[in-house]
């Protein structure tokens, strides 16, 4: 069952490139011709010369022959690795493309290591497999059909010997083969290890280095090299182990026929020159033997590869649902939110959920800030707002339309979201700013860069926005991503921004650039803030207070201190909502 589930695999895997692969064959069989017609014109020439007369009409031909014989196989393995080559690239497009749109529940499950271990290695590692097998294996069975037939047309008994010779140490070839296999996903799979760990020490390198951790991730890491390290030498050492087996079978087979032509030379059973022609018919034999072996191996090293990449490409994607729905909303005369929660229950888990009955409604404009305990569900809300995930139960609603039924890509534009750690992307910072976006003209872009506070920050900077911001935009202050991330947003001009606001300690400065920075950004879109600072939550025009999966309190900052006795506990065991006051203006 899984040999035919390879082959299957296999044949899918050349559905597309079935003209290079029969052309890169043609080629290569017609060589072997080119080849096999070389002993009949040799046995002419050699029983010529040992007449006394070189005939060099025939010698010219075998010349002609050799020579064209080496081009047609040069050509036949240049198209072999081009379509090698082409099918790796086609593979890794396919690849990364549908990693890309993998359902984030899905990929959050697998390894980021492995994940690029099966786009870049396993890929390469299924070139490998394409350049040794499909072509030359084709060629090679024929070939292997064509010689047999030549020599059985030349001496069969001489043929007899030599099949039992072949056939033994093809067996024992075949054996080896089926444990290259094995050796070869255990070594794939240990080098997905590999990758997975290096990433996730790189990724964290801080914490590592803060922890003192160094020495118990070098050996993590030893120890997975080893693993990979010990899987390959295996395969090596069978695939070591079967070339001089077939050395043997060579050396063995040419020594029979040299004993047995031989004596049938000396009794007169044949000629010298159909021995010499025999002889030669017989290195075209070990040819393709060698070829059919080489495919054979080369498909049970890359099955290991092959079967990895169906893995990633059988995960399920995003996909955006064919029709689209009219309104959910009643003949409701109230103008529509731009996002509305009814009755939400979602979990990461089945039976665990995170959300319980969330309802709330976000107005076109304005300010809502999320408050509660941590653990309370506020950034899986934002995940559900921002299509990450889809509810269990009940339904989120974007500008009055049930969001299942809209596109991805429409959604998102719709709605942004800047995360608290916003990490930017390696690249200058105008790359940052028009990241995903239009391209803006440049009064559109001083405009966002005046609301966000950031053109005195692109003043200073050495190269202003063509300057590095470095490996996730370490070269700017946390502040400073943080208001790139949200200007990067309102480029794209949303209807909604959802904002993690960071809970790292800002200076008063700062504070008030980035509080006033929200402030401006509510008046052109609407404004959702996971909010951690007591001025953000002052200034909201909305609270939502979530505690446990559950919404339970909506007001303003004064009501809810005067209405909420869990708002006003949460605000005694929360310093930064301690110092409110009740504000005049609410
Ligand atoms: N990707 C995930 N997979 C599984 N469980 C998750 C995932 N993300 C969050 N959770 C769980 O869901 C619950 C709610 O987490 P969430 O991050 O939404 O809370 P939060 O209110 O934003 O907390 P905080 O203020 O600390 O960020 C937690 O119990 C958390 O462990």
């Amino acid at each position: 069952m899984a040999d035919l589930a390879r082959w299957r695999d296999l044949r899918r895997l050349a559905r597309g490139y079935r003209g290079r692969i029969l052309a890169a064959a043609a080629l290569s069989l017609f060589g072997t011709l080119l080849a096999l017609t070389q002993p009949l014109l040799a046995r002419i020439a050699v029983d010529g010369a040992a007449a006394g007369r070189l005939p060099w009409p025939v010698i010219g031909a075998l010349a002609a022959l050799f020579a064209a014989q080496a081009s047609a196989l040069a050509l036949a393995r240049y198209v072999q690795a081009h379509t090698g080559e082409t099918m790796t690239r086609d593979l890794r497009r396919d690849v990364t493309g549908h990693l890309l749109r993998v359902r984030l529940s899905v990929l959050e499950r697998g390894r980021t290591g492995d994940l690029i271990a099966r786009a870049c290695g396993d890929t390469a590692a299924v070139k490998t497999l394409i350049a040794q097998s499909l072509g030359t294996g084709l060629a090679g069975l024929i070939g292997l059909i064509a010689a047999v037939g030549v020599l059985a047309w030349l001496d069969p008994w001489l043929l007899a010997a030599v099949v039992v010779l072949f056939g033994g140490s093809f067996g024992a070839l075949l054996a080896v083969v089926r444990r290259v296999r094995i050796a070869s996903r255990s070594a794939q799979s240990a080098e997905g290890v590999l990758l997975s760990d290096l990433e996730r020490v790189l990724g964290g390198i801080r914490v590592v280095r803060a922890c003192r951790a160094e020495r118990a991730e070098a050996d993590r890491l030893d120890s997975s090299a080893r693993r990979a390290y010990l899987a390959n030498l295996r395969m090596a050492g069978m695939v070591a182990l079967s070339g001089p087996a077939n050395d043997l079978a060579v050396s063995g087979a040419f020594l029979a026929v040299l004993l047995v032509g031989a004596s049938r030379v000396s009794s007169g059973a044949m000629t010298l020159g159909e021995l010499v022609g025999f002889t030669l018919a017989m290195t075209y034999l070990a040819a393709p033997v060698y070829e059919i072996f080489q495919a054979v191996s080369a498909v049970q090293q890359g099955s290991g590869a092959l079967h990895r990449i169906n893995e990633v490409l059988s995960l399920p994607v995003e996909g955006d649902r064919p029709i689209a729905v009219a309104r959910v909303d009643g003949a409701s005369r109230r103008p529509t939110p731009v996002l509305e929660f009814r009755d939400v229950w979602f979990g990461y888990e089945p039976d665990r959920p995170v959300l319980r009955g969330i309802d709330f409604t976000i107005p076109s404009r304005g300010q809502t800030a999320l408050v509660g305990p941590s653990g309370a569900g506020k950034s899986t809300i934002f995940a559900l707002a921002e299509r990450f995930y889809d509810p269990d139960r009940g339904t989120v609603l974007l500008n009055g339309r049930d969001a299942r039924w809209t596109r991805y890509a429409h959604h998102r534009a719709t709605v942004g979201l800047v995360e608290q750690d916003c990490p930017l992307l390696a690249g200058t910072l105008r790359e940052n700013l028009l990241y995903g976006t239009a391209r803006p003209d440049d009064h559109e872009l001083r405009r966002v860069l005046a609301m966000t506070g950031l053109l005195p920050v692109v003043a200073a900077l050495p190269q202003g926005l063509d300057t590095p911001v470095g490996e996730r935009g370490r070269r700017l202050s946390g502040g400073q991503r943080q208001r790139v991330a949200i200007a990067r947003c309102l480029l794209s001009r949303p209807e909604l921004i959802l904002l993690d606001e960071p809970t790292a300690h800002l200076d008063p400065d700062s504070e008030r650039a980035l509080t006033a920075t929200l402030r401006e950004v509510s008046t052109v879109c609407s404004l959702m803030v996971i909010a951690h600072r007591s001025t953000t939550i002052r200034s909201a025009d909305q609270i939502l207070v979530i505690d446990a999966g559950v919404v339970t309190a909506t007001g303003t900052h004064s009501e809810l201190s005067r209405s909420d006795p869990y708002y006003r506990s949460l605000a005694d065991q929360t310093p930064s909502i301690v110092r409110i006051t009740p504000s005049p203006l609410l």
